[in-house]
């Protein structure tokens, strides 16, 4: 259904949704050589940033409103619609003059409400298709913030892009795919066409096959992947984009699941199975019950004797144990570590609710 709404805007999304082209615009010979490359490969639209955001100063930051014209010339050449990265009012202008066909919102853009008020008040009167990243950090709320304020301007043609957050701990990727996040956006607005960006999430053209992969696996409805026809020699982004021909290799290379199966034995064997997770999660949260129950008590005793909440020594002592274990039982590290740490959070909670009254 997401895929039908992106068709009815032109953007084609079957059987899926395609957005590619260079991380920036950086002559016209190469957004025309890209375009055309493109243009075979059955992409919805040619990306390509203009103005580039950077982490710090000094390096390339796009070439500006020369590479528009660059872009309309490729979509006069090939078809192929345009679209590039808007980050303030200027921008959308620019773009409106140049009849851009979609635009997006990056992800540290996202990350400021003003910012994105601002940018959505330059498109009211429009209903330019909208694609807004997720913002640098895991807040799901700023995401859907973005989106609802450009609602709110009145723009209906509204998707979401997904390309991972920043994380100190992310050591394979260049943002951890944080797959939570556009899985809580897509329950919270089902209607919203969600992308996932896998060249953003990777940052190495070689991790890129498997994410876009995994992204299909989650049900995304199309994929933004950086292309360039030179990657070493690019301007920026240069790991991490892919040739043409691995591009169109990744695309013919992806298995389109189906959410539902028609088999009776698959729709029996799975019905089994639910079953079986329901009373474990019935037995999980009956257990994490018991555990709070004795957690309060402990907390009744520390308030009677004047003792600290946080008892740091045996939090550690315990953090180290269950992660040792979950290792024996399959569990990755920062699953047990997460795990461990809500059931802290909340076992601090109960005890504090008593003693201070919250
Ligand atoms: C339950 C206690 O209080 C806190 C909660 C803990 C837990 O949930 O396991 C551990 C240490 C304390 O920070 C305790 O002191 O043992």
């Amino acid at each position: 259904m997401r895929k039908q709404v992106l068709n009815e805007w032109g953007l084609k999304a079957d059987p899926l949704f395609l957005a590619a082209g260079p991380c920036s615009a950086e002559s016209e010979e190469q957004v025309l050589e890209t375009a055309k490359a493109l243009a075979e490969a059955g992409v919805s639209f040619l990306r390509a940033g203009i103005w580039k955001p950077r982490t710090r100063p000094g390096s390339f930051e796009g070439v500006g409103p020369e590479g528009l014209v660059w872009l309309e010339r490729a979509r006069a050449e090939t078809g192929l619609k345009i679209g590039t990265e808007v980050a303030e009012p200027a921008h959308v202008e620019a773009c409106l003059e140049h009849r851009l066909d979609v635009l997006w919102i990056g992800a540290r853009t996202t990350t400021n409400p003003f910012s994105v008020q601002a940018i959505a008040d330059a498109l009211k009167g429009t209903d330019i298709p909208v694609f807004v990243k997720n913002p640098m950090s895991a807040d799901v709320a700023l995401w859907m913030g973005a989106v609802e304020r450009l609602a709110n301007a009145g723009l209906t043609r509204l998707g979401a892009i997904h390309r991972g957050v920043s994380s100190s701990l992310e050591m394979r990727y260049r943002n951890a795919p944080a797959w939570k996040m556009p899985i809580e956006l897509m329950r919270c607005m089902p209607d919203l066409p969600m992308i996932c960006d896998p060249s953003h999430i990777c940052g190495k053209a070689g991790l890129i096959p498997a994410i876009a992969q995994e992204a299909m696996d989650l049900l995304f409805d199309g994929l933004m992947i950086e292309v360039h026809p030179n990657p070493p020699e690019a301007l920026s982004d240069a790991a991490q984009q892919l040739t043409p021909k691995q591009f169109s290799e990744l695309i013919d290379g992806l298995q389109l699941p189906h959410e539902k199966s028609e088999s009776s034995s698959f729709i029996h064997r799975m019905s089994a199975l639910r079953d079986g997770v329901d009373e474990l999660d019935s037995q999980m949260l009956e257990l994490l019950g018991r555990r709070m129950d004795v957690v309060r008590e402990m907390g009744a005793l520390k308030r009677e004797q004047n003792i600290s909440t946080l008892q740091l020594d045996r939090w550690t002592e315990i953090l180290q144990d269950r992660v040792t274990r979950g290792e024996l039982l399959n569990l990755s590290e920062p699953f047990v570590q997460q795990l461990m740490q809500s059931i802290h959070e909340e076992a601090i909670r109960q005890q504090e609710k008593d003693r201070i009254g919250l």
